[in-house]
């Protein structure tokens, strides 16, 4: 801590006293969030970290059935803060129900966000995914599930980018951060559909990268796994689950925490030269 000092300039003696702390401003201070799927789960890490950062925050839910769980975190980061009203009386966190696999959806998402804030959104965070808790082969995958599993992954994952990407003004920047899987880089058989949507999201963000030249805007991809969530949890024996742990050099699953400050870090400005990478969040799991 800063405390007085005494200085000898010529015969006088200066007394420098240290200047009255101000409160620093925030890493993401203002910075308007969509956070896809964040009414549970990683999703919903990543917004109260976001939040703690200093980000106003969309928590984006699906279905009827989530709404109670999308307002719980709203509350959460909006009790966190000193004030939880912005200037003009309009909370620091809202929750908006979208299904961002369809376009009209993706649309009024980010209206509303852009609306209730009065600025344009400077941080994407594509969360929401599915699964297939079965791991079926190749062969015993439906072409019902694999279409599925594209329309939420994959398809959700370039409206979100599309729609960031027609709306940013060039030289504004912002950060797009899609969630990809570690599972892309294990290529473990019996997930194809899930690991191909995934790796399909990752090439697009490498793309997305390029497209974006001149507008300050970064895309990177976070690639986690195995993570303890409802959709790792999902369909899983009990002996798939003690596999994988016995596996991970930490003898255990991550935690939702574990993943959020990467995607913090990603959010700032502090990472600008980190552009059109994923980066794997598995404790050496892959
Ligand atoms: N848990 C893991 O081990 C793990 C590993 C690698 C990658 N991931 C990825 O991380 C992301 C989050 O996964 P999670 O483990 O937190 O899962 P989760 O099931 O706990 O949460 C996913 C959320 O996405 C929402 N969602 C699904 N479809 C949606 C849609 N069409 N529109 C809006 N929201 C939708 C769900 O309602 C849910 O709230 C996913 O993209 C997943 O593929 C998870």
């Amino acid at each position: 801590m800063a405390s007085e000092s005494e200085t000898s300039v010529g015969n006088q003696i200066q007394i420098q006293r240290p200047s009255p702390s101000l409160p620093q401003p925030q890493p993401l201070q203002d910075r308007v969030a969509i956070v896809t799927g964040s009414a549970r789960g990683i999703g919903q890490a990543i917004a109260l970290h976001l939040g703690s950062l200093g980000a106003k925050l969309v928590i984006n839910h699906t279905s009827s059935n989530s709404t109670h769980e999308a307002e719980l975190v709203a509350s959460q980061i909006n009790n966190s803060l000193s004030s939880s009203l912005n200037n003009n009386n309009t909370p620091r966190a809202i929750t908006v129900r979208a299904d961002v696999s369809d376009p009209t959806q993706v649309k009024s998402l980010f209206n509303k966000a852009e609306e209730a804030f009065n600025s344009p959104v400077y941080i994407l965070v594509n969360s929401a995914g599915i699964n297939d808790s079965k791991y079926p082969t190749i062969a015993n995958t439906s072409l019902e599930d694999f279409d599925n599993i594209f329309s939420v992954n994959a398809r959700r994952a370039f409206l979100c980018c599309k729609e960031a990407a027609n709306r940013v003004k060039r030289g504004g920047g912002g950060r797009i951060i899609l969630l990809s899987t570690s599972l892309v880089g294990a290529l473990k058989p019996g997930a194809a559909a899930y690991t191909a949507s995934k790796a399909a999201v990752e090439t697009m963000t490498k793309i997305l990268a390029k497209e974006l030249k001149g507008t300050r805007i970064t895309a990177n991809c976070v690639a986690p796994g195995p993570i303890a969530t409802e959709l790792f949890f999902t369909g899983k024996s009990e002996e798939y689950v003690k596999r994988v742990i016995e596996e991970s050099p930490f003898g255990r699953l991550g935690e939702t925490e574990e993943v959020a400050p990467l995607v913090g870090f990603l959010a700032t400005d502090a990472s600008e030269w980190v552009n059109g990478q994923v980066i794997r969040v598995n404790g050496g799991y892959v």
